[in-house]
C-alpha cells in the first residue's frame, strides 16, 4: 500500500477554539475515506490545513511519503472545498476550458470529464441554466480535469435533492473504482456508509475511530426479545449471561447489546432451559449510525 497523505498530531486552534485537537491518520492509494463528524467537529479546517489554505498551530502533515513539496504535491490533488465560481453566462465547456487555461493544463481531458459526472449532453449549455446538482458535477468535473491522484471533497451533496444526493454519489462510487483515491468531509452517516471504504470519526477535532467501515459496523450486535409473560425473569437472566452486554427497553421490546459472539439459537436455549418462552427473538448487527451515536456521545 502507498501512502498518499500522511497527517500525524496535527492542532489547529482559533484563539480558545481547538478546531483540530492533536490529529493523526493515514490515506493509502485506491481507498475511499470519509472524515465524519457533526457541524463544528474540525472537517473543513482539516481539508484547509492539507490543502495549504489554512495554517496549522502545530504537528506534520506529508504528501506522497514526504518525496514531494507541498506545493508540487498539491497538483496531483483535485479538491472542492467551497463552491466554485463559474461564470454563469459561459457554458460548461466554456468554464472548464478557462479553468484549464488558469491551472495551465490541457484541454483535452473536458469532454471525458464532463461525460464522467454526465453533463457531457449539456456541455454546450450555459452554467446559469444548471440545477444545483449539476453545478456540483460540473465542480467536480473541474477538479478531475488534471487527472488527480486524489479527490477531495467537503460535503459533496449538501443542499440537494434525494435525486441529486444519488447521482452524485454514484459518480463518486464510479470514480472511486477507476482507482482515484477519494477523501471526503461528511455530517452524513448513510454517505460515509454507502461511499466510504473507511472513515475517520471526529467530534471537536478528536480523532473517535479510524478504520474499515465494515469493521467499525461488524462489532457484536444486539438481540431484540420479547416474552407475553415473565418479563422480569428474562431481564434478570439477560443480566447474569457473561455474553449480554447493556439491556434497554424500546417499548414492548428488549434490547441486548453483546459482549461477544453468541448465536439465536444459544440464547434462546439458555432462556427455555431457565423456563422463559420467547414470542419474539432477532439477532442484528448495530446500525453505523447507532455507532457514531456511541462514539460520539461518550
Ligand atoms: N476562520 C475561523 N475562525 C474562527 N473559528 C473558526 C474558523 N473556522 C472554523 N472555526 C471553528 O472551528 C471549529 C471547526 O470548524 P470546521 O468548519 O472545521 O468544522 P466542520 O466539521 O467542517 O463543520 P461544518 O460541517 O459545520 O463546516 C468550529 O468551532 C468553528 O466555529
Amino acid at each position: 500500500m502507498e501512502t498518499i497523505l500522511s497527517l500525524k498530531n496535527l492542532d489547529k486552534k482559533y484563539g480558545k477554539v481547538h478546531a483540530v485537537n492533536n490529529l493523526s491518520f493515514d490515506i493509502e492509494r485506491g481507498n475511499v475515506y470519509g472524515i465524519l463528524g457533526p457541524n463544528g467537529s474540525g472537517k473543513s479546517t482539516t481539508l484547509g490545513i492539507i490543502l495549504n489554505v489554512v495554517n496549522r498551530t502545530s504537528g506534520e502533515f506529508s504528501w506522497f511519503n514526504g518525496k514531494l513539496s507541498t506545493h508540487q504535491a498539491l497538483k496531483k490533488v483535485g479538491a472542492i472545498i467551497e463552491r466554485p465560481n463559474f461564470y454563469p453566462y459561459m457554458t460548461a465547456t466554456q468554464n472548464l476550458a478557462l479553468i484549464c487555461k488558469i491551472k495551465e493544463i490541457s484541454t483535452e481531458k473536458i469532454n471525458e470529464k464532463l461525460a464522467t459526472v454526465n453533463l457531457f449532453e449539456r456541455r454546450d449549455s450555459k452554467f446559469s441554466t444548471f440545477s444545483l446538482g449539476m453545478k456540483q458535477r460540473l465542480a467536480i468535473a473541474s477538479a478531475l480535469l488534471n487527472d488527480p491522484e486524489i479527490l477531495i471533497l467537503d460535503e459533496p451533496t449538501n443542499g440537494l435533492d434525494p435525486q441529486g444526493i444519488h447521482e452524485i454519489r454514484q459518480i463518486i462510487q464510479n470514480i472511486a473504482a477507476t482507482g482515484t483515491t477519494i477523501l471526503l468531509a461528511s455530517h452524513l452517516l448513510d454517505e460515509v456508509e454507502k461511499v466510504c471504504s473507511h472513515v475517520v470519526v471526529i467530534r471537536k477535532g478528536v480523532k473517535l475511530y479510524a478504520g474499515r467501515v465494515d469493521e467499525m459496523t461488524a462489532s457484536n450486535g444486539l438481540f431484540e426479545l420479547k416474552v407475553e409473560t415473565n418479563e422480569d425473569k428474562l431481564m434478570a437472566l439477560l443480566e447474569e449471561h457473561p455474553a449480554i452486554g447493556k439491556i434497554s427497553k424500546d417499548h414492548q421490546t428488549i434490547i441486548a447489546t453483546l459482549n461477544s459472539t453468541i448465536s439465536s439459537t444459544e440464547i434462546n436455549e439458555f432462556l427455555f432451559k431457565n423456563g422463559i418462552i420467547l414470542s419474539h427473538l432477532v439477532k442484528r448487527k448495530p446500525s453505523l449510525e447507532q455507532q457514531f451515536l456511541d462514539l460520539t456521545n461518550n
